[in-house]
């Protein structure tokens, strides 16, 4: 696999001190009675990689939900690449959480990608139709997927399937790019390229990183900050402030212990359904 090439990423960068490209303000989301989350305020930066964390049905794909303009804050507000959530899509790049295609589909994978492109401002003339091509076909290059870019991608695996959701999330030099566990169904080399290369993404050029994960660890060396979701509560912070025993006691509001081995990060304690409860590797593993 050969990821050393960028996907073509040249995001339109306004220059220094344009401000955040996702901001939040006293921003709630509930449903009916239930609060997933209340007053968050949140900026992130131009290049800023943000994960952000939380036990099952804690509101994470909300929240990217909220900046795709398809779910209305209760109260607050929200603003995503210099406009209101649902108006300024081109300028961002989704990753959904991986859903098998249907196998009848008969798009090939340079077709999806392709997707990723479409509306883009150098639209479809000659030259459009030949920078379309190129910028495509280096997006498949960087995640790997020359070898199968040209079947219908409903006969992919789940992790070829996924690659290709990458590329077409980059394809289109977004500004923010919101990842809802891309790396889920990859395996640990294509985990690791990906990851890589969404952070060369990001700090070439300065896209902003918004990233759902269960599992910190993969991309622990990456993350600026965490946003830690827990029934209603959060945390923002760096990983060192955010991923301790107090503070994830605190916010669980039940005792938790946050241990540190090689390097990496595994919660433990007595609730089910924690954050990290199925880590990658076992604590006895070599590194
Ligand atoms: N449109 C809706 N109406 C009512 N409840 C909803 C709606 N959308 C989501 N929910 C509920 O809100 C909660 C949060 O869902 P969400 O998918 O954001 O959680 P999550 O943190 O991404 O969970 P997971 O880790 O399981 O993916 C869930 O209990 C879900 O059932």
């Amino acid at each position: 696999m050969t990821m050393h090439e960028t996907a073509g990423v040249t995001a339109t960068v306004e220059g220094p001190g344009r401000g955040p490209v996702v901001a939040l303000s006293g921003a709630t989301l509930a449903y009916g009675n239930r609060v997933l989350w209340r007053g968050l305020d949140l900026n992130v930066e131009p290049g800023e990689f943000v994960a952000v964390l939380g036990p099952n049905g804690s509101g994470k794909t909300s929240l990217l939900r909220v900046l795709l303009g398809l779910q209305r804050l209760t109260s607050g507000t929200a603003r995503i690449a210099g406009a209101d959530p649902g108006s300024g899509n081109r300028r961002i790049g989704y990753i959904p959480q991986q859903r098998a295609l249907d196998p009848a589909l008969r798009l090939r994978g340079r077709d999806l990608v392709g997707l990723g492109f479409d509306g883009h401002r150098w639209g479809m003339g000659i030259g459009g139709a030949r920078v379309r091509r190129q910028r495509v076909a280096e997006a498949i290059e960087a995640v790997g997927a020359e070898a199968f870019a040209d079947q219908p991608v409903g006969l992919l695996s789940g992790g070829e399937q996924q690659r290709l959701r990458v590329a077409q999330a980059l394809v289109g030099s977004p500004e923010v790019l919101l990842c809802d566990e891309p790396l889920l169904s990859l395996d640990l080399a294509h985990q690791r390229a990906v990851s890589e290369l969404i952070d060369r993404t990001r700090r070439e050029a300065e896209v902003a990183v918004l990233f759902v994960t269960h599992e910190i660890n993969p991309i622990l060396p990456l993350v600026d900050r965490v946003l830690y979701l827990v029934d209603g509560r959060f945390r923002i912070g760096p990983p060192d402030e955010v991923m301790t025993s107090e503070t994830l006691t605190a916010l669980y509001r039940t005792p938790i212990d946050v241990v540190r081995v090689r390097g990496q990060i595994h919660v433990v304690g007595a609730q089910s359904g924690l954050c990290e409860d199925q880590p990658h590797h076992h604590l006895d593993d070599e590194p």
